[in-house]
């Protein structure tokens, strides 16, 4: 549904998002990860319809996104750092944005009052909380029934409990009518519980995009332990091992590739401890990066 075709872009002659492709399926809740300065804001910005690219094309449904404003009025994008008019109230906030998207539904922002209300209708929002300005954001933004959310580390200010209501309210927009949103954080916690799909950004370019149970299910954690060292060797030139570590007699391996592959390779070397251990978001994405040349130290999780 939306189709980004070599992204390229520019600030200052440096690339920012080099040659990128990236295809988010409608309905989905797409994850973008990656290092300080990847280039994910210049790529969410970029699809939104904000910068121009400088080279390849972005299409919501076929369409170009930034030549159609009727395109880019389907589209949502909340910043980390909340916009509103000095001096307004959420209720002014509204009338604005009542004025500009077509499909701004008064019904769904009086529905949602209750899920927002420790915000004073009338208080003027730049008098409000960091956190309090988010949930006005985000009020406002759901309540243009957006086709497309895209969220630039939006959920990392809000408390536990608005977290929650908050997923809760995006799970159900995606079900229902099939909104997409594409959300970018460094909470990987938040993006395992979140997304189905997900993209990691280094250095300008997508390393990898792909449906979260998919990544999962190639990277495995695997703690063993042989009677005879020598066996490691051979384990190392016939699988993808990613990392190694020992601790005491037991070695950690971080291995890349199919399960019943890695346990038939193990098998035939009978070790005495043979367990494969839960792998996290957060650990996949740091070897991810070390495969890309991020300096990643030795962290085992
Ligand atoms: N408006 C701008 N003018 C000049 N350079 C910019 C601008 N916006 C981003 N950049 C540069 O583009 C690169 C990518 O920045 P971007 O903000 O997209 O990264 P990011 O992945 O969102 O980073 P972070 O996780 O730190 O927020 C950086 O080198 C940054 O300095």
């Amino acid at each position: 549904m939306i189709e980004v075709k070599g992204l390229t872009k520019y600030f200052d002659g440096e690339k920012a998002v080099e040659n990128l492709s990236l295809h988010v399926h409608k309905g989905s809740i797409f994850g973008l990860l990656g290092s300080n300065g990847a280039g994910k804001t210049t790529l969410l910005k970029t699809i939104a319809g904000i910068y121009r690219a400088d080279q390849g094309e972005i299409t919501l449904e076929g369409q170009g996104v930034y030549e159609q404003p009727e395109v880019k009025n389907r589209m949502i994008f909340l910043a980390d750092q909340p916009y509103f008019f000095p001096q307004t109230s959420i209720k002014q906030m509204a009338s604005f944005y009542r004025a500009i998207y077509p499909h701004w539904s008064e019904e769904r922002f009086q529905q949602l009052a209750p899920a927002f209300a420790s915000i004073d209708m009338k208080r003027k929002l730049h008098r409000l909380s960091k956190g309090m300005q988010r949930q006005a954001s985000m009020w406002l933004a759901l309540s243009c029934k957006p086709d497309v959310l895209i969220l630039d580390e939006p959920i990392d200010g809000l408390d536990p409990v608005m977290r929650r209501q908050v997923k809760n309210l995006l799970f159900q927009e995606t079900a229902e009518r099939e909104m997409t949103v594409i959300i970018s954080s460094h909470n990987l916690r938040e993006i395992e519980d979140l997304c189905d799909h997900v993209g990691i950004m280094h250095k300008g370019k997508l390393l990898v995009e792909k449906e979260l149970d998919d990544l999962k299910a190639d990277t495995h954690k695997i703690q063993v332990a042989f009677r005879d060292e020598r066996h490691e060797h051979a384990i190392s030139s016939l699988l993808d091992v990613v990392y190694k570590e020992e601790r005491g007699s037991v070695g950690i391996y971080i291995i890349k590739g199919e399960i019943e592959r890695i346990k038939e390779v193990f098998s035939v070397y009978t070790p005495y401890v043979f367990d494969i251990l839960p792998m996290t978001l957060e650990e996949i994405f740091i070897y991810e990066m070390g495969d890309a040349g991020y300096d990643v130290q030795p962290i085992l999780l």
